[in-house]
């Protein structure tokens, strides 16, 4: 890959929604290749927003251009894409932002393409009105596919345009102070005398922080003495709904990158706590976050939908599926997962968790709790399925939450918080005869 920022970025998206991967993949592969944390940050920065943008992009170049460019060529539109998301919502100088797309171009091998890139972004600096969206379908007016808009008009017949219009919003920085190595007071205090603005929005949430402006968080205070984590207020909640006790026996699922396990242990530091996740790789993270947090948690690769091949026979007090799931409820963090998701996905997803589910309950103890999460907002994944499964098990009783009897749906952006969904399930202490 060249080492241009602008070429970095168009090669970037073009992986994501032509080659199909992951920008958490790419964009530190990409990152590497530039030595300035700030040349680091605006790369990020661009291709979030060609993500968050595309088809308003696209919708620009079909104006100015007969038709999209052919194959051999398609990192060159993503190039056009990564120049008009700099003339129109970064504040680089325009002077800049052209030439410097343009040199970009040549060292994507598009010499011959220079005239006209350059000529199709002189065109939009001059003609602000090419970027109205108002009147366009909602696909172009909110940037989602058709599939995703859809779905979310089905499951939210009155609220789809506000997830719509939160999904395109920057998320904030949420931190989360670990209890256990500093007081909360401590860690404010140290982030206010380093000059750090931030708040503490959420009174049920007392540990979260959020911070004012985003940063590097390893030059916040007591980074690398496990002072916090990074985690999103709205999965702040999952420990402290598991209702987590010392001694007790912890099921932590699908546990990588371990966000939610070395919260449990910062809630009860001598939990027994069985860390899981099929995902060999992802497990790095969570010895990494477990070690820097100062916690210990016996950690697996397995997979939790076969317990006959890891469990030991001992039952779980506490179970904790935070399952695989669309991420739906966190595209404004992740704005590739539009792109990379299909329609069908959500079903094949939906029979995972309902497996992962039947699988993970004959574990509980009866009287134990077992807390299902996801990062979705469809029903299909969370309501539909919390439903079908207290109709197939008779021994599970629904908790309410903060008064939501039918499992709590977060949408996102609601109070600063990612889109998450949450059952509390209690396992009966006599399962009810059938009468
Ligand atoms: C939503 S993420 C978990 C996030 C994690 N709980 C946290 O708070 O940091 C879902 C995880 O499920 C894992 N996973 C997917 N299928 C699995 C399976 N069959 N068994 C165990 N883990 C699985 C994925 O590797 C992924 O790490």
């Amino acid at each position: 890959m060249p080492t241009n920022l602008r070429a970095l970025a168009a090669q970037c998206c073009f992986q994501v929604v032509e080659q199909g991967r992951s920008l958490s993949e790419v964009l530190p592969e990409a990152q590497q290749q530039l030595h300035d944390s700030k040349d680091q940050a605006l790369l990020q920065e661009i291709c979030f927003g060609v993500l968050r943008h595309l088809p308003q992009l696209d919708h620009v170049c079909r104006q100015l251009m007969a038709k999209p460019l052919v194959k051999k060529l398609r990192p060159l539109q993503f190039l056009l894409y990564v120049g008009i998301y700099q003339l129109h919502w970064l504040r680089i100088p325009d002077h800049a932002a052209i030439s410097e797309t343009v040199e970009a171009a040549r060292l994507l091998k598009g010499k011959s393409m220079t005239g006209l890139i350059n000529g199709v972004l002189r065109t939009v600096q001059r003609r602000p009105e090419l970027l109205q969206f108002d009147q366009l379908p909602v696909t172009v007016q909110y940037s989602h596919p058709g599939w995703l808009v859809q779905m979310l008009q089905q499951d939210y017949p009155e609220q789809w345009q506000h997830i719509l219009q939160a999904n395109q919003q920057k998320a904030p920085l949420w931190l989360r102070v670990n209890q256990q190595q500093v007081s909360i007071s401590a860690f404010r205090q140290a982030l206010t005398e380093s000059g750090i603005e931030h708040q503490q929005p959420l009174a049920e949430l007392p540990e979260a922080i959020v911070l004012t402006q985003a940063c590097d968080i390893t030059l916040l205070p007591g980074y690398h003495d496990g002072w916090f984590s990074v985690q999103d207020g709205a999965a702040q909640y999952a420990a402290a709904l598991l209702e987590p006790r010392n001694e007790q026996r912890i099921l932590d699922a699908c546990c990588a990158p371990g966000g939610k396990t070395s919260h449990i242990l910062e809630l009860a530091p001598r939990a027994r706590v069985l860390a899981l996740d099929v995902d060999a790789k992802r497990l790095q993270r969570v010895h990494a976050n477990l070690a820097r947090l100062k916690h210990q948690a016996t950690v697996l690769a397995a997979d939790a939908s076969e317990p006959a091949s890891w469990w030991d026979g001992e039952p779980f007090d506490r179970i904790l599926l935070d399952a695989p799931c669309s991420a739906s409820g966190v595209i404004r963090r992740h704005p590739d997962i539009r792109w990379l998701r299909k329609a069908s996905d959500i079903a094949a997803l939906a029979d995972i968790q309902a497996k992962m589910l039947q699988q993970l309950w004959p574990l509980l103890k009866p009287g134990g709790i077992l807390l299902y999460a996801t990062c979705s907002v469809f029903r299909q994944e969370n309501q539909q399925q919390l439903t079908q499964f207290l109709q197939r098990t008779p021994d599970a009783r629904l908790q309410p939450i903060h008064g939501h009897s039918n499992g709590w749906q977060i949408l996102p952006g609601q109070q600063q918080l990612d889109g998450f969904f949450y059952a509390k399930v209690m396992k009966a202490v006599t399962a009810e005869q059938p009468t």
